[in-house]
């Protein structure tokens, strides 16, 4: 297990109150997630409001896109100076070969580069409607083997594939794991999901958690909740 495994999704549509949220949280005790929404409302500003405050960011806008045009996307995500970003898997091998490259001349300052592979919003039913006719976990398995042959850090999956996928491709490859939900919380859109503890026993490196933190009455108290329930 990471020694912060915790990600909080950002997904707010009004800046003050993600700062007033933020203002409370500790950067030792967790890492920040800035998806489509803010990043589209707020952009790079909010990236260094939230630097400002010392907290590692994982810009999470899942590019997708032909080679060159994903490779520069990443590369301006490096000159933000984020901790994390990522591209989509099945935009392809010479796609994510291409943003790994990008991020060469950053040396030690890169960000982690990771690959979603099936979203966890998504069940084997859904994948059939495009065609895919394997499980969720069969798809996620060969997304990722494409994505450990490109080099990147890792992926995102669901927790439910985490023991299959450290077994598979080894210790050192990320796995980062939204649809986590602690044990009564509403699922609302997610599908594949897992608690939080035992997401880290299945062997997730990260925690990606949104609404469980970001909609609770307290969400300092959910948070703190959560990483107690860790320890
Ligand atoms: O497969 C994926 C990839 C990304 N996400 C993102 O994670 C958070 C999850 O938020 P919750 O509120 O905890 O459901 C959200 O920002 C998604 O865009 C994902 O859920 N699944």
């Amino acid at each position: 297990m990471s020694s912060k495994p915790i990600i909080v999704a950002l997904d707010y549509d009004n800046k003050t109150e993600a700062l007033q949220l933020i203002d409370k949280l500790d950067p030792k005790m967790c890492r920040l997630k800035v998806g489509k929404e803010m990043f589209t409302l707020f952009g790079p500003d909010l990236v260094k409001e939230i630097h400002r405050r010392d907290f590692e960011l994982f810009l999470d806008l899942k590019f997708h896109d032909i080679p060159n045009t994903v490779a520069k996307a990443v590369a301006a995500a490096a000159e933000l100076g984020v901790w994390m970003t990522n591209v989509h898997a099945s935009g392809g091998l010479a796609m994510m070969q291409a943003a790994q490259q990008a991020l060469l001349p950053y040396g030690d300052k890169a960000p982690l580069l990771i690959a979603v592979t099936v979203l966890t919003s998504m069940s084997d039913e859904e994948l059939k409607l495009l065609g895919v006719d394997v499980s969720a976990a069969e798809h996620v398995k060969r997304l990722a083997a494409l994505t450990q042959q490109a080099g990147l850090h890792g992926i995102v999956c669901s927790a439910q594939e985490a023991s299959m996928l450290k077994a598979e491709f080894g210790p050192e490859f990320k796995l980062v794991t939204p649809g986590i939900r602690p044990a009564g919380v509403d699922k609302g859109d997610q599908h594949r999901v897992m608690t939080p503890p035992q997401a880290i026993a299945a062997g997730s490196d990260y925690l990606v958690i949104g609404r469980p933190i970001t909609k609770a009455a307290d969400p300092l108290a959910a948070l703190s909740a959560i990483h107690a329930s860790l320890a």
